[in-house]
């Protein structure tokens, strides 16, 4: 036979002709060839996703573009990369779809936020290409999806996506994304309107339901109780799910037990923030889609400016367009960096007070801004409070005693105790690690 070269050249042009343009780009070009043995091929791919994808749907497609090739029958054996090389694993069993006959428009999907416009990098590749899955085989393999992470890292754009994508392949589908906040006003103006059979048949006669930021779910039990109801529907019917929050459902709180555990059934997603060579792939094709003519430095300039959230990225990619227009000049590095110089983040941002700290832990942890100020040693309470000291001593200028003071009169050693034990636990649990990031994030915002 041939080299593997020739023969792999030869399987992406026969891909390249039956799969659409996106699905091409998830599963074959990051796929690599790596030997050839006498019965064998292995393909190295970047996730456990990508194998379960290979195995599922081209297995087939390749032995037989395998054949066409060189006339052996070999089995492809997939490794994910950078681990040791796997047994073959068993395909998952595929369920039918049932049909949908109905013409759906009302989706509320964002027409800018496709699989095209969204960019791939180590952070999200995971995420995006159970997205492609789910779009392309609802309810069958990763059922719920759920994607969690900080915010602005691109959850939104993928449900959409996915809405576009199934929209696309199957037109009658009825595809429905709503925030949980809209899923909580429905019902609870269903109740008000005596209009509940109405609410069910809307939300449990759909083939993909997306609920954003669920982490809104919190502390509201009544909503949660009609969304075990309509998950249950759903899922019955094989419908697909697909979910977001800023973190895991076992570290919402006041969220139900039986709906922590059935998101557990299907598959779980993180995005992290996007490397330095995803932030400037992002801005090069924000600023491609919009027309604009931005040097490759002064895109590396500004995506070295802003490492965390995408939403500041864009909008850091609009404040200097929007100074280059005023200015009337070209955009350049010099122009980027005097246009983001008011909105670039110093050190210590010393205008942050100790009580938009408190607020911003007060509403991740659910409890008062009373409360972490309080005397109350519940558990509850005082890994909230002492989140809140530790935050208020890395984030803000203020002496010891001053925050202590802002912690309802504590004395200054409570504080450097607090502080102590957070870094401490900071180091060995990475649970704690994320959610102060996302704690961080949102003062940033
Ligand atoms: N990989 C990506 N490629 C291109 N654009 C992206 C990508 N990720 C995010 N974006 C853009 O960044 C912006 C913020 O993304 P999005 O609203 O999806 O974030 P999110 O994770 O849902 O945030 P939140 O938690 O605040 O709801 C959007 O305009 C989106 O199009």
């Amino acid at each position: 036979m041939d080299d593997i070269y020739s023969l792999w050249r030869y399987l992406q042009e026969k891909f390249q002709e039956s799969l659409s343009k996106v699905s091409y780009d998830t599963w074959i070009d990051s796929a690599v060839p790596v030997r050839l043995t006498d019965t064998n091929i292995i393909i190295e791919v970047p996730s456990s996703l990508h194998k379960d994808y290979w195995q599922n749907n081209l297995m087939s497609r390749i032995v037989e573009g395998i054949y066409e090739f060189s006339g052996k029958e070999l089995t492809p054996i997939f490794m994910i990369k950078n681990e040791e090389m796997p047994d073959i694993a068993k395909p998952t069993v595929k369920r039918n779809n049932s049909n949908n006959n109905r013409l759906f428009k009302d989706a509320q999907l964002n027409s800018k936020y496709t699989f095209d416009t969204f960019v791939i990098g180590k952070g999200n590749q995971m995420a995006h290409a159970a997205a492609l899955v789910v779009a392309e085989e609802p309810g069958t393999i990763y059922n719920p999806l759920f994607f969690y992470g900080g915010v602005g890292l691109g959850k939104t754009h993928l449900m959409h996506a996915i809405g576009h994508q199934m929209l696309q392949l199957r037109p009658t589908a009825k595809v429905k994304y709503v925030s949980s906040e809209t899923f909580a006003n429905d019902f609870i103006n269903s109740i008000q309107n005596r209009t509940q059979e109405q609410f069910r048949n809307e939300y449990r006669s759909v083939d993909l339901l997306m609920v954003d930021d669920i982490q809104f779910f919190a502390d509201k039990e009544g909503t949660q109780e009609e969304f075990f109801h309509t998950f249950n529907a759903l899922y019955d019917e094989r419908k697909q799910i697909v979910l977001t929050s800023d973190r895991l459902p076992n570290e919402i709180p006041k969220l139900q037990e039986r709906l922590i555990s059935r998101f557990a059934w299907g598959l779980s997603v993180d995005i992290t923030p996007p490397d330095l060579e995803t932030r400037i792939a992002i801005l090069r094709k924000k600023a491609n889609s919009e027309r604009l003519e931005i040097p490759d430095d002064t895109l590396s300039y500004i995506a070295g400016q802003i490492d965390s959230n995408i939403r500041e990225l864009e909008g850091a990619l609009v404040r200097v367009q929007a100074y280059s227009a005023i200015q009337g000049t070209d955009i350049t590095t010099s122009l980027a960096a005097d246009a983001l110089k008011s909105i670039m983040p110093s050190e210590k941002p010393k205008a942050l007070s100790i009580y938009a700290i408190q607020q911003a832990v007060g509403k991740y942890y659910h409890v008062t801004v009373e409360e972490l100020k309080g005397k109350k040693r519940t558990k509850g309470i005082v890994v909230p409070r002492q989140i809140a000291m530790y935050l208020s001593r890395v984030m803000t200028d203020n002496s010891l005693p001053k925050i202590g003071s802002e912690f309802g009169g504590k004395d200054h050693t409570t504080v450097i105790h607090a502080h102590d034990k957070i870094a401490l636990s900071l180091k060995k649990d990475p649970v704690l690690q994320r959610e102060i990031e996302t704690i961080q994030n949102s003062l940033k915002k």
